[in-house]
């Protein structure tokens, strides 16, 4: 029998973990495991850089010892989406429901099965290293890397403005193929968003006529903020969770004045929720919410929902929070292709990228300010490649960049991404790229979702602490930077670069998380293959 959820309740836990056993123990004086922790004391290897008076550069190798410690126990997890009735949070439900009752459906080009394809955790691997024997290398699956949480056994609830079941949404989404959703139907069906906080400055007025299950109010309150707390904590216990994880895939908002005395310390950011300041974003308001309780937020769209207000209270009560903006079609190609030409010594000098959908986002986005938030997520992206090559860059100097979305209400979901990058070459050539991307939206978005979830729970597991300190274990810093590689434009802590080359994100996931069990970093260096036969 299906499992059955009510408003509260949003999608209960399947019957049975369905997380595998650990593939791999790291055989080390350096790595002790226990019943309950992997621990581990990890030497972190760097070097520092200094100029000399002569202006030569003094390259000094540093070394920093870590304790890590991680907690096996992968805890009843639930995840709530703000923006549940919409493409997204459809189309990621009904396809987590799939995998987990291991669906197959007709589609024209014959069967299908249900798959986590587009998850860099569920449908990628890592080099473990190599072979004893043969030399060869030894891949496994990301997700074994740290005992993780596997998204069949999460739980799904959340909000949206839209009063829908996610049975009529996911019609309205377009997304999915009929068969598939004949089959996860009736679920969806006993799904109802809970009611939402609106704001209408906020998103493009044409989203007016679906905002029909709201909260009362137009504007912060300290109300909307208990409201939404007690929604986690019902939604926590109705479903027996010990984690949840609350994610924004709602309508992208304009995004808001930063106001001295608004919206600039922790201190101010409360007083005006509860003095009502109509600059409090309902993206904002759900962040503070969360933060309160600990549940960690990520901001899958761009706006500014994290103002500096919101940080410092994050760091004030040791929550997480991430962002901004998922990283799904045309940018992902972008922060890729960049980072390739750039660093194989060609001078990108323009980037025309365009792109037109039909999908509810790409209505919102026909509003100017909407458009706006994405228009800047979109277009520095490529800025820290740039500014690290000045060898074709003189300090200031940049491509030509340009962004344009238009919403073509025919073509739905699978919005189109048209981009031609050109570049210098050598004695005054040029390379002329011109791509044609089909990004079918939700589907590429989706797996994000799930990849910001599990590794936001891992992180929740994972501590740390200098050896050469007696100070006991501390978390990561509240803003999880290392949820990059999924996010347009990564919000890291203050004071700190913005990371976008896509090759390097991915790198610091796997070798944070290969530290975590007292690994060195995967070098490529293959030096095994290269000094002797
Ligand atoms: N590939 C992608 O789909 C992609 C990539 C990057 C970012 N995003 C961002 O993800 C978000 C969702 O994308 P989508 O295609 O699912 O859009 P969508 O319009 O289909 O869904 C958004 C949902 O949010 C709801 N909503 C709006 N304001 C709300 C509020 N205050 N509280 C609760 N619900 C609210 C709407 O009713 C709608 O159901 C958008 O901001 C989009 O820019 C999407
Ligand atoms: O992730 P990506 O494909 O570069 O960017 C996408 C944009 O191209 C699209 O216009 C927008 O609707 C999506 O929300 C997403 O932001």
């Amino acid at each position: 029998m299906a499992p059955h959820a009510d408003d509260s309740k949003g999608f209960p836990l399947a019957s049975g973990p369905a997380a595998t056993s650990e593939l791999f123990e790291v055989s080390s004086p350096n790595v002790v495991y226990t019943d309950n922790e992997i621990k581990s004391k990890y030497t972190y290897r760097t070097t520092s850089v200094t100029k000399g008076n002569d202006g030569k550069f003094v390259a000094v190798p540093k070394e920093t010892v870590y304790d890590f410690k991680v907690d096996r126990k992968i805890p009843k997890t639930g995840v709530m989406l703000v923006g549940w009735g919409g493409n997204n949070g459809t189309t990621v439900t009904a396809g987590i429901l799939a995998n987990r009752r291991g669906l197959t459906w007709e589609t024209k080009t014959g069967e299908q099965a249900a798959n986590y394809y587009g998850s860099v955790l569920m449908s990628s691997t890592t080099k473990l290293g190599t072979d004893a024997n043969t030399g060869e290398d030894v891949n496994i699956p990301f997700h074994q890397m740290l005992p993780m949480l596997h998204p069949n056994d999460l739980a799904i609830g959340g909000w949206d403005i839209s009063g829908m079941n996610l049975a009529e949404a996911m019609d309205r989404a377009q997304v999915l193929e009929p068969t598939l959703k004949q089959m996860v139907r009736k679920e969806l069906a006993a799904m109802k968003p809970l009611p939402s906080i609106y704001y209408p400055d906020f998103i493009a007025a044409n989203q007016e006529d679906r905002a029909d299950n709201l909260l009362p109010g137009s504007k912060a309150c300290w109300e909307h903020v208990e409201e939404i707390r007690k929604n986690i904590r019902d939604f926590k216990a109705a479903n027996n969770l010990e984690k949840v994880i609350v994610q924004w895939t709602a309508n992208t908002e304009r995004f808001a004045d930063l106001i001295e005395g608004v919206n600039d310390t922790a201190e101010n950011l409360i007083e005006a929720i509860k003095s009502g300041h109509e600059e409090v974003s309902p993206s904002t308001v759900f962040a503070v919410a969360c933060i309160l309780d600990k549940v960690p937020f990520i901001n899958g769209s761009p706006q500014n929902t994290f103002v500096p207000g919101a940080v410092a209270l994050a760091e004030k009560h040791d929550a997480f929070i991430g962002g901004d903006d998922f990283k799904s079609g045309q940018t992902k190609m972008k922060s890729a292709l960049v980072d390739f030409l750039i660093n194989a010594g060609i001078k990108l000098t323009s980037i025309a990228s365009y792109n037109h959908l039909g999908n509810n986002d790409g209505k919102n986005l026909s509003s100017q300010k909407q458009f706006r938030s994405k228009e800047i997520s979109k277009s520095n992206v490529v800025d820290d490649m740039v500014a690290a090559n000045n060898v074709l860059y003189k300090e200031g100097e940049h491509p030509d960049h340009c962004v344009v979305i238009k919403y073509m209400p025919a073509v739905g979901d699978d919005k189109r991404a048209l981009d031609e990058y050109y570049a210098e070459i050598f004695m005054g050539g040029h390379q002329t790229i011109s791509l044609f991307n089909v990004c079918e939206d939700s589907l590429l978005a989706s797996p994000l979702i799930i990849d910001l979830v599990l590794v936001t729970e891992m992180m929740t597991r994972i501590q740390w602490k200098n050896t050469s300190d007696s100070k006991d274990y501390s978390g990561f810093h509240s803003v999880l930077s290392v949820l990059s590689y999924m996010l347009k434009a990564p919000l890291t802590p203050p004071g700190t670069p913005v990371v976008n080359a896509l090759a390097k994100q991915r790198a610091a996931l796997t070798n944070i998380f290969r530290a975590c069990v007292g690994l060195e970093p995967e070098s490529d260096m293959t030096l095994e293959h290269k000094l002797f036969a």
